[in-house]
Protein backbone atom coordinates (compact mmCIF):
# COMPACT_ATOMS: atom_id res chain seq x y z
CA UNK A 1 0.00 0.00 0.00
CA UNK A 2 1.21 3.46 -0.70
CA UNK A 3 0.91 5.77 2.71
CA UNK A 4 -0.07 9.59 2.51
CA UNK A 5 3.59 11.41 2.87
CA UNK A 6 3.38 13.12 5.82
CA UNK A 7 3.00 17.12 5.35
CA UNK A 8 6.48 17.74 5.78
CA UNK A 9 7.33 15.38 3.19
CA UNK A 10 4.78 17.07 1.08
CA UNK A 11 6.47 20.22 1.56
CA UNK A 12 10.18 18.59 0.83
CA UNK A 13 8.65 17.36 -2.64
CA UNK A 14 6.84 20.87 -3.62
CA UNK A 15 10.11 22.52 -2.98
CA UNK A 16 11.99 19.79 -4.62
CA UNK A 17 9.98 19.75 -7.84
CA UNK A 18 9.85 23.48 -7.95
CA UNK A 19 13.92 23.68 -8.13
CA UNK A 20 14.09 21.34 -10.44
CA UNK A 21 11.75 22.82 -12.84
CA UNK A 22 13.57 25.59 -12.71
CA UNK A 23 16.87 23.86 -13.04
CA UNK A 24 15.32 22.05 -16.45
CA UNK A 25 14.12 25.51 -17.51
CA UNK A 26 18.05 25.99 -17.14
CA UNK A 27 18.83 23.20 -19.11
CA UNK A 28 16.25 23.87 -21.65
CA UNK A 29 17.69 27.01 -22.63
CA UNK A 30 20.82 25.85 -22.75
CA UNK A 31 20.21 23.75 -25.66
CA UNK A 32 20.33 20.62 -23.77
CA UNK A 33 17.11 18.38 -23.35
CA UNK A 34 17.78 15.26 -23.19
CA UNK A 35 20.02 15.43 -20.15
CA UNK A 36 17.20 15.15 -17.21
CA UNK A 37 14.48 13.43 -16.17
CA UNK A 38 10.66 14.74 -16.77
CA UNK A 39 8.96 15.92 -20.18
CA UNK A 40 6.24 17.34 -18.45
CA UNK A 41 6.78 20.73 -16.79
CA UNK A 42 8.35 22.61 -19.96
CA UNK A 43 9.02 21.39 -23.10
CA UNK A 44 6.83 22.40 -25.77
CA UNK A 45 3.69 19.65 -26.91
CA UNK A 46 5.76 18.19 -29.67
CA UNK A 47 8.62 17.86 -28.43
CA UNK A 48 7.23 15.25 -25.88
CA UNK A 49 7.04 13.10 -28.48
CA UNK A 50 9.85 13.82 -30.20
CA UNK A 51 12.93 13.48 -27.51
CA UNK A 52 13.94 9.97 -25.72
CA UNK A 53 14.44 10.90 -21.82
CA UNK A 54 17.00 9.77 -20.23
CA UNK A 55 15.99 8.84 -16.65
CA UNK A 56 18.07 7.92 -13.53
CA UNK A 57 16.69 5.25 -11.36
CA UNK A 58 19.73 5.03 -8.36
CA UNK A 59 17.11 7.31 -6.17
CA UNK A 60 14.13 5.68 -6.75
CA UNK A 61 15.63 2.35 -4.89
CA UNK A 62 16.09 4.42 -1.72
CA UNK A 63 13.42 6.83 -1.16
CA UNK A 64 9.99 6.71 -1.95
CA UNK A 65 9.54 10.36 -2.74
CA UNK A 66 11.83 9.70 -5.62
CA UNK A 67 9.76 6.82 -6.65
CA UNK A 68 6.87 8.65 -6.70
CA UNK A 69 8.28 11.85 -8.60
CA UNK A 70 9.87 8.90 -11.29
CA UNK A 71 6.52 7.64 -11.51
CA UNK A 72 5.07 10.77 -12.46
CA UNK A 73 7.77 11.56 -15.33
CA UNK A 74 7.22 7.60 -16.43
CA UNK A 75 3.40 8.26 -16.87
CA UNK A 76 4.20 11.19 -18.97
CA UNK A 77 6.31 9.71 -21.15
CA UNK A 78 4.65 6.75 -21.22
CA UNK A 79 1.65 8.42 -22.54
CA UNK A 80 3.63 10.31 -25.27
CA UNK A 81 6.31 8.28 -26.68
CA UNK A 82 6.74 5.14 -24.46
CA UNK A 83 10.56 4.93 -24.74
CA UNK A 84 13.22 6.14 -22.11
CA UNK A 85 16.36 5.32 -21.62
CA UNK A 86 17.37 4.25 -17.81
CA UNK A 87 20.71 4.89 -15.81
CA UNK A 88 21.62 3.39 -12.54
CA UNK A 89 19.58 0.58 -12.59
CA UNK A 90 21.88 -1.84 -10.84
CA UNK A 91 22.60 -4.48 -13.60
CA UNK A 92 26.43 -4.67 -13.61
CA UNK A 93 28.53 -3.81 -16.65
CA UNK A 94 30.27 -7.30 -16.07
CA UNK A 95 26.72 -9.19 -16.37
CA UNK A 96 26.37 -7.21 -19.64
CA UNK A 97 29.81 -7.35 -21.11
CA UNK A 98 29.37 -11.43 -20.70
CA UNK A 99 26.73 -11.48 -22.65
CA UNK A 100 27.42 -9.21 -24.88
CA UNK A 101 30.81 -11.54 -25.30
CA UNK A 102 29.04 -15.18 -24.93
CA UNK A 103 26.06 -14.13 -27.34
CA UNK A 104 28.90 -13.41 -30.41
CA UNK A 105 30.79 -16.00 -29.48
CA UNK A 106 27.59 -17.97 -30.49
CA UNK A 107 27.13 -16.01 -33.91
CA UNK A 108 30.18 -16.60 -34.88
CA UNK A 109 29.45 -20.68 -34.78
CA UNK A 110 29.13 -22.17 -37.96
CA UNK A 111 25.41 -22.14 -39.24
CA UNK A 112 24.41 -26.26 -38.30
CA UNK A 113 25.76 -25.33 -35.12
CA UNK A 114 23.04 -22.59 -34.64
CA UNK A 115 20.55 -24.10 -36.39
CA UNK A 116 20.46 -26.95 -33.80
CA UNK A 117 18.22 -25.05 -31.78
CA UNK A 118 15.23 -23.91 -33.81
CA UNK A 119 11.86 -22.14 -32.74
CA UNK A 120 8.62 -23.86 -33.48
CA UNK A 121 4.90 -22.89 -32.98
CA UNK A 122 5.14 -24.83 -29.56
CA UNK A 123 8.88 -23.69 -28.47
CA UNK A 124 8.96 -20.06 -29.74
CA UNK A 125 12.37 -19.94 -28.92
CA UNK A 126 16.07 -21.19 -29.99
CA UNK A 127 17.43 -19.56 -33.29
CA UNK A 128 16.61 -17.34 -35.81
CA UNK A 129 18.17 -16.70 -39.35
CA UNK A 130 18.93 -14.55 -41.58
CA UNK A 131 15.28 -14.93 -43.74
CA UNK A 132 13.23 -16.27 -40.54
CA UNK A 133 11.63 -13.14 -39.26
CA UNK A 134 9.92 -9.61 -40.78
CA UNK A 135 8.86 -7.99 -37.86
CA UNK A 136 6.37 -5.29 -39.81
CA UNK A 137 4.39 -8.37 -40.78
CA UNK A 138 2.92 -8.82 -37.50
CA UNK A 139 3.00 -4.89 -37.45
CA UNK A 140 1.06 -5.07 -40.37
CA UNK A 141 0.66 -1.53 -41.48
CA UNK A 142 1.36 0.10 -44.76
CA UNK A 143 4.42 1.18 -44.14
CA UNK A 144 5.59 -2.53 -43.75
CA UNK A 145 8.79 -4.24 -45.68
CA UNK A 146 7.90 -7.43 -47.73
CA UNK A 147 11.83 -8.31 -47.49
CA UNK A 148 12.94 -10.25 -44.12
CA UNK A 149 14.99 -8.48 -41.51
CA UNK A 150 19.01 -8.87 -42.08
CA UNK A 151 19.40 -10.04 -38.24
CA UNK A 152 19.92 -13.44 -36.47
CA UNK A 153 18.41 -13.76 -32.88
CA UNK A 154 18.99 -16.54 -30.47
CA UNK A 155 15.97 -16.68 -27.26
CA UNK A 156 15.02 -18.32 -24.64
CA UNK A 157 12.03 -18.36 -22.55
CA UNK A 158 11.61 -18.85 -18.93
CA UNK A 159 14.27 -20.71 -16.78
CA UNK A 160 11.22 -22.66 -14.43
CA UNK A 161 8.84 -23.22 -17.04
CA UNK A 162 9.82 -26.25 -19.59
CA UNK A 163 13.61 -27.07 -19.95
CA UNK A 164 15.18 -24.06 -21.67
CA UNK A 165 17.12 -25.79 -25.11
CA UNK A 166 20.48 -24.82 -25.18
CA UNK A 167 23.09 -25.24 -28.01
CA UNK A 168 26.20 -27.09 -27.46
CA UNK A 169 28.41 -24.54 -27.88
CA UNK A 170 30.01 -22.11 -26.33
CA UNK A 171 30.13 -23.72 -22.95
CA UNK A 172 29.18 -21.31 -20.43
CA UNK A 173 26.05 -19.97 -22.18
CA UNK A 174 23.62 -21.00 -20.26
CA UNK A 175 25.19 -19.49 -17.11
CA UNK A 176 25.57 -16.45 -18.44
CA UNK A 177 22.52 -16.10 -20.15
CA UNK A 178 20.80 -17.04 -16.95
CA UNK A 179 22.20 -14.76 -14.99
CA UNK A 180 21.34 -11.96 -17.33
CA UNK A 181 17.44 -13.17 -17.65
CA UNK A 182 17.53 -13.11 -13.37
CA UNK A 183 18.98 -9.25 -13.49
CA UNK A 184 15.87 -7.99 -16.18
CA UNK A 185 13.49 -9.90 -13.67
CA UNK A 186 14.85 -7.69 -11.06
CA UNK A 187 14.98 -4.80 -13.03
CA UNK A 188 11.34 -5.59 -14.71
CA UNK A 189 9.70 -5.95 -10.62
CA UNK A 190 11.64 -2.79 -9.64
CA UNK A 191 9.63 -1.02 -13.28
CA UNK A 192 6.51 -2.62 -12.55
CA UNK A 193 6.32 -1.47 -8.81
CA UNK A 194 6.90 2.50 -10.01
CA UNK A 195 4.69 2.02 -13.66
CA UNK A 196 1.73 0.72 -10.21
CA UNK A 197 2.37 4.33 -8.91
CA UNK A 198 2.43 6.29 -12.09
CA UNK A 199 -0.96 4.25 -12.77
CA UNK A 200 -2.71 5.29 -9.40
CA UNK A 201 -2.31 1.98 -8.40
CA UNK A 202 -1.02 0.16 -5.19
CA UNK A 203 2.95 -0.38 -5.50
CA UNK A 204 2.71 -3.97 -5.74
CA UNK A 205 -0.41 -4.21 -7.57
CA UNK A 206 1.31 -5.70 -10.92
CA UNK A 207 2.77 -8.70 -8.10
CA UNK A 208 0.58 -11.25 -8.32
CA UNK A 209 0.45 -10.71 -12.74
CA UNK A 210 4.19 -11.62 -13.12
CA UNK A 211 4.53 -14.24 -10.57
CA UNK A 212 4.66 -16.87 -13.36
CA UNK A 213 5.56 -14.55 -16.05
CA UNK A 214 6.41 -16.23 -19.53
CA UNK A 215 9.54 -13.40 -20.19
CA UNK A 216 12.22 -14.02 -22.98
CA UNK A 217 15.34 -12.80 -24.06
CA UNK A 218 16.91 -12.68 -26.88
CA UNK A 219 20.36 -11.74 -28.27
CA UNK A 220 20.34 -10.10 -31.59
CA UNK A 221 23.06 -9.91 -34.21
CA UNK A 222 22.61 -7.83 -37.56
CA UNK A 223 26.05 -8.92 -39.47
CA UNK A 224 27.56 -6.77 -41.69
CA UNK A 225 26.69 -6.37 -44.85
CA UNK A 226 27.26 -4.85 -48.30
CA UNK A 227 25.98 -1.52 -48.92
CA UNK A 228 23.91 0.23 -50.19
CA UNK A 229 20.83 -2.28 -48.90
CA UNK A 230 17.77 -2.79 -51.09
CA UNK A 231 15.43 -0.13 -50.75
CA UNK A 232 12.49 -0.37 -47.73
CA UNK A 233 15.25 -3.73 -46.22
CA UNK A 234 16.37 -3.07 -42.62
CA UNK A 235 17.98 -4.34 -39.83
CA UNK A 236 14.59 -4.55 -38.15
CA UNK A 237 11.52 -3.44 -39.56
CA UNK A 238 9.07 -1.34 -38.40
CA UNK A 239 6.94 -2.71 -35.67
CA UNK A 240 5.65 -2.26 -32.03
CA UNK A 241 7.05 -5.07 -29.42
CA UNK A 242 3.94 -7.44 -28.43
CA UNK A 243 4.48 -7.91 -24.94
CA UNK A 244 4.26 -5.46 -21.47
CA UNK A 245 7.56 -3.61 -21.94
CA UNK A 246 10.80 -4.40 -23.25
CA UNK A 247 14.25 -3.83 -21.78
CA UNK A 248 17.17 -3.39 -24.42
CA UNK A 249 20.93 -3.27 -24.50
CA UNK A 250 21.90 -1.63 -27.35
CA UNK A 251 26.03 -1.34 -28.60
CA UNK A 252 27.58 2.06 -29.92
CA UNK A 253 26.62 1.09 -33.39
CA UNK A 254 23.29 3.04 -33.74
CA UNK A 255 20.37 2.80 -35.96
CA UNK A 256 17.42 2.02 -33.44
CA UNK A 257 15.01 4.96 -34.25
CA UNK A 258 11.26 5.60 -32.74
CA UNK A 259 8.67 7.09 -34.91
CA UNK A 260 7.31 10.31 -33.81
CA UNK A 261 3.23 10.13 -33.69
CA UNK A 262 2.94 13.34 -34.72
CA UNK A 263 4.75 13.75 -37.67
CA UNK A 264 6.08 10.01 -38.99
CA UNK A 265 9.59 11.41 -38.09
CA UNK A 266 12.07 9.15 -36.94
CA UNK A 267 13.67 9.89 -34.24
CA UNK A 268 17.29 8.62 -33.13
CA UNK A 269 17.80 6.64 -30.05
CA UNK A 270 20.75 7.54 -28.78
CA UNK A 271 23.42 5.45 -27.13
CA UNK A 272 24.50 6.12 -23.71
CA UNK A 273 26.98 3.79 -21.81
CA UNK A 274 25.53 1.68 -19.12
CA UNK A 275 22.04 2.82 -19.89
CA UNK A 276 18.77 0.11 -21.04
CA UNK A 277 16.16 1.45 -23.54
CA UNK A 278 12.48 0.73 -21.85
CA UNK A 279 9.71 0.57 -24.78
CA UNK A 280 6.20 -0.69 -24.13
CA UNK A 281 4.79 -3.00 -25.70
CA UNK A 282 1.31 -3.49 -27.58
CA UNK A 283 0.06 -5.80 -24.19
CA UNK A 284 0.70 -3.03 -21.70
CA UNK A 285 -1.30 -0.22 -24.44
CA UNK A 286 -4.09 -2.43 -24.44
CA UNK A 287 -4.35 -3.02 -20.74
CA UNK A 288 -4.02 0.54 -20.14
CA UNK A 289 -7.09 1.55 -22.61
CA UNK A 290 -4.23 3.14 -24.78
CA UNK A 291 -3.58 5.90 -21.56
CA UNK A 292 -0.17 4.39 -22.85
CA UNK A 293 1.37 4.21 -25.86
CA UNK A 294 3.14 1.54 -28.08
CA UNK A 295 5.38 3.32 -29.95
CA UNK A 296 6.84 1.86 -33.92
CA UNK A 297 10.35 1.51 -33.75
CA UNK A 298 12.95 0.80 -36.33
CA UNK A 299 16.81 -0.54 -36.95
CA UNK A 300 18.81 0.76 -39.94
CA UNK A 301 22.13 1.08 -41.47
CA UNK A 302 23.35 3.59 -39.98
CA UNK A 303 25.25 5.72 -42.76
CA UNK A 304 28.01 6.65 -40.54
CA UNK A 305 28.74 3.45 -39.42
CA UNK A 306 30.09 1.92 -42.69
CA UNK A 307 33.41 0.52 -43.63
CA UNK A 308 34.67 -0.19 -47.52
CA UNK A 309 31.42 -0.34 -48.66
CA UNK A 310 29.94 -2.80 -45.44
CA UNK A 311 28.04 -1.92 -43.17
CA UNK A 312 29.61 -2.84 -39.15
CA UNK A 313 27.86 -5.64 -37.48
CA UNK A 314 25.55 -4.32 -34.83
CA UNK A 315 24.17 -6.52 -31.79
CA UNK A 316 21.75 -5.87 -29.04
CA UNK A 317 19.90 -7.89 -26.10
CA UNK A 318 16.57 -7.08 -25.51
CA UNK A 319 14.08 -8.98 -22.39
CA UNK A 320 11.14 -9.13 -23.46
CA UNK A 321 8.86 -8.91 -20.03
CA UNK A 322 5.53 -10.59 -19.85
CA UNK A 323 3.35 -11.44 -17.93
CA UNK A 324 1.66 -14.84 -16.58
CA UNK A 325 0.50 -16.25 -19.20
CA UNK A 326 -3.01 -17.07 -18.18
CA UNK A 327 -3.54 -13.51 -16.96
CA UNK A 328 -6.69 -11.76 -18.55
CA UNK A 329 -5.78 -8.64 -20.12
CA UNK A 330 -8.59 -6.04 -19.35
CA UNK A 331 -8.40 -2.46 -18.76
CA UNK A 332 -6.42 -1.50 -15.57
CA UNK A 333 -8.81 -0.25 -13.14
CA UNK A 334 -7.50 3.47 -12.80
CA UNK A 335 -7.49 3.50 -16.72
CA UNK A 336 -11.33 3.62 -17.31
CA UNK A 337 -14.21 5.02 -16.38
CA UNK A 338 -17.35 6.77 -17.54
CA UNK A 339 -15.31 9.06 -19.69
CA UNK A 340 -12.90 6.59 -20.69
CA UNK A 341 -15.03 3.27 -21.46
CA UNK A 342 -13.33 0.04 -22.00
CA UNK A 343 -12.15 -0.33 -25.43
CA UNK A 344 -10.74 -4.19 -25.44
CA UNK A 345 -12.63 -7.32 -25.14
CA UNK A 346 -10.44 -9.17 -22.24
CA UNK A 347 -7.76 -11.64 -23.83
CA UNK A 348 -5.48 -13.90 -22.44
CA UNK A 349 -2.07 -12.66 -22.38
CA UNK A 350 -0.32 -15.19 -24.08
CA UNK A 351 -2.53 -15.30 -27.30
CA UNK A 352 -1.95 -11.85 -27.37
CA UNK A 353 1.63 -12.44 -27.41
CA UNK A 354 1.45 -15.25 -29.79
CA UNK A 355 -1.18 -13.88 -32.54
CA UNK A 356 2.24 -11.69 -33.07
CA UNK A 357 4.74 -13.71 -32.74
CA UNK A 358 3.59 -15.99 -35.49
CA UNK A 359 2.43 -13.53 -37.96
CA UNK A 360 6.10 -11.92 -37.94
CA UNK A 361 7.67 -15.30 -38.25
CA UNK A 362 5.29 -15.93 -41.18
CA UNK A 363 3.98 -19.19 -39.47
CA UNK A 364 0.50 -17.68 -39.18
CA UNK A 365 -0.26 -14.19 -41.53
CA UNK A 366 -2.89 -12.09 -39.95
O1 LIG B 1 18.10 -4.26 -31.80
C1 LIG B 1 17.47 -3.29 -31.40
O2 LIG B 1 18.02 -2.25 -31.06
C2 LIG B 1 15.96 -3.32 -31.32
C3 LIG B 1 15.37 -4.64 -31.60
C4 LIG B 1 13.88 -4.63 -31.46
O3 LIG B 1 13.25 -3.61 -31.50
C5 LIG B 1 13.16 -5.90 -31.25
O4 LIG B 1 13.75 -6.99 -31.43
O5 LIG B 1 11.98 -5.86 -30.88
FE1 LIG C 1 11.24 -3.94 -30.85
Amino acid sequence: MITAAPKTGCMRTMLKLFFITKFKQLCHYNNNPMRFHSTSYIQPSSAKHSLIPILDLTNSYRFSTDRIELAHEIDEICKNIGFFIITGHSISEKIQDDMMKVSKQFFDLPLPLKKEISGSKDYPYGYNGLNDENLSRGYGKSSSSSLADIKESFSIGPYNEDPIRWPTKPENMSTIWLQYYKECERLAQHLYNIFALALNLDLNWFDQKIDTHRSALRSLHYPSVSLPLIDNQFRSSVHTDYGSFTILKQDSIGGLQVENRLDGKWIDVPFVQNSFVINLGDLMSRWTNDRWVSTPHRVIVPSQNSKDGFSVARQSIAYFSQINPNEIVTCIPTCCSVDKPVKYPPIKSWDLVMEKYLASTGKKIK
